[in-house]
């Protein structure tokens, strides 16, 4: 593996993939077929139908998410009316697995077996990899049968299958019955089988085993970044108040939760952003294997085989200066306000500095849900609960397994009912 400097992003991130391949790079990065991750060498059906039916439909699904939320934080948290509760990770994993289901399967958006399924199959996909990781090429076989984890995902996978493929081949039959009143449900299952090209990829069992991929693509990385942005509106909790009322102003001038709501929180990306910079879910980042040797503009050779990857984590660190260590949590959104920049320095845009999403053509497609998702959820929490850590308790530590960055799973956060919620 080649740690190589962000000199070289430009030049790398147009080429294609028959050169440079995200894909290998990470299907052998989570251990291709231990994990099942293997799917992902079938072809990108998962990111087109992301960029050509989730993206363009976000606006639709504000309103939608908004009510789940809601619903999902009065049965997820425990009982915080006047009196302080604790919630953890975990507990937002449980919000954002909520968000997710509202737009995977419609008929099973109240199935928590489902829900289960989707919080389950991506853990265990990463025990997997990080176990596998450290076992010697032959013996991977062997292990692979004696994990418990290799085993959780293939019941995993099972009873996915048997909740959702069902629904597939009714679908199907409505599709044909030729029935002008059926209408076709507005999800992601339906998405991925408009787009499916060809028959491998339109099969019932492997339309839901690419749903359980998205749910590892978008479910942990989301909490993750959700959760360090929670963990730092309480260790600064002066940025609170501003926040709130760029919220209440924003849903005052919308009447309520709209499609234009969340881009007018620009402080509020802003500070995700920060949050993002300071803390990123991976130490590495843009992970590509060479297909074919590559000469460098500058004579630099990467042989074939080898995997490349950045350390976005130090990049991002040292983008801003002076104080890059400090927590400004209105930078990008000062840097908004220079002429010509309105639309520049925003959570979901890459470049050779930002890379937690990524950078060029295989970046992450799902980073504009992930903008929507965590916006929702923050700012359901700041409208409606008073946070705090449990006395005494500063920001808690990250705690990192190989390249990833999970924010601590222990880590107590207090929460309370406000008496007078001020979402409308
Ligand atoms: C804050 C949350 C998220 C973070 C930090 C994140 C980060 C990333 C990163 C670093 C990549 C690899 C990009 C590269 O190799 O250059 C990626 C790929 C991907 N992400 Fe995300 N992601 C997030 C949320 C989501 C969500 C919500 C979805 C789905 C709705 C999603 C779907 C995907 C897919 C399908 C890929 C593979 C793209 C490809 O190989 O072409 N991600 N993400």
């Amino acid at each position: 593996m080649l740690v190589v400097p962000n000199k070289y992003v430009d030049e790398l991130r147009r080429m294609p993939e028959t050169r440079l391949s995200s894909m290998v790079a990470n299907v052998e990065n989570f251990q291709g077929s231990y994990s099942t991750i293997d799917i992902l060498l079938r072809g990108n059906l998962h990111t087109h139908a992301i960029q050509t039916k989730l993206t363009p439909r976000l606006g639709m699904f504000v309103p939608l998410i908004c009510e789940e939320i809601k619903k999902a934080m009065a049965e997820v948290f425990p009982p915080c009316e006047g009196q302080w509760a604790t919630i953890r990770f975990d507990t937002i994993t449980r919000l954002v697995v909520r968000e997710f289901a509202r737009i995977s399967v419609a008929p099973l958006q109240e199935d928590t077996q489902w829900r289960e399924i989707q919080r389950k199959y991506p853990e265990n996909v990463f025990r997997v990899a990080i176990q596998m990781r450290i076992i010697p090429r032959g013996f991977k076989r062997l292990a692979s049968w004696i994990l418990p984890s290799t085993w959780a995902i293939y019941f995993n996978l099972c009873n996915a299958k048997s909740l959702v493929s069902p629904i597939v081949k009714h679908r199907r039959k409505m599709e044909a019955s030729g029935d002008v009143t059926y209408e076709k449900p507005n999800d992601f299952l339906q998405w991925l089988m408009d787009e499916a090209w060809n028959e491998k990829d339109g099969q019932p069992d492997a339309l839901v085993h690419r749903l359980l991929v998205l749910a590892l693509a978008s479910v942990h990385t989301t909490s993750m970044t959700a959760v360090q942005a929670l963990f730092d509106l309480i260790a600064y909790p002066e940025y609170q108040q501003p926040l709130r009322a760029e919220i209440l102003q924003a849903l005052q001038e919308d009447g309520g939760w709209k499609k234009t709501t969340l881009t007018k929180l620009r402080k509020m990306d802003s500070f995700m952003k920060e949050s993002q910079r300071l803390n990123g879910p991976s130490l590495l980042g843009f992970k590509r294997a060479v297909m074919e040797p590559i000469t460098l503009s500058d004579g630099v050779v990467l042989p074939k085989g080898i995997h490349l990857v950045f350390p976005v984590v130090p990049i991002a660190l040292e983008s801003v200066s002076p104080h890059p260590e400090k927590f400004d949590g209105f930078r990008y959104y000062r840097e908004r306000q220079q002429p010509g920049h309105a639309n520049l320095h925003q959570f979901a845009m890459t470049d050779k500095d930002n890379m937690h999403f990524g950078h060029g053509k295989y970046s992450c497609p799902g980073r504009f849900f992930a903008t929507h998702s965590i916006k929702i959820l923050l700012a359901h929490l700041l409208l409606d609960y008073d946070l705090k850590f449990p006395d005494g308790a500063t920001r808690p530590k990250n705690f990192c397994a190989h390249e990833y960055v999970f924010p601590d799973p222990t880590a107590d956060i207090l929460i309370r009912k406000k008496d007078v919620p001020f979402a409308p």
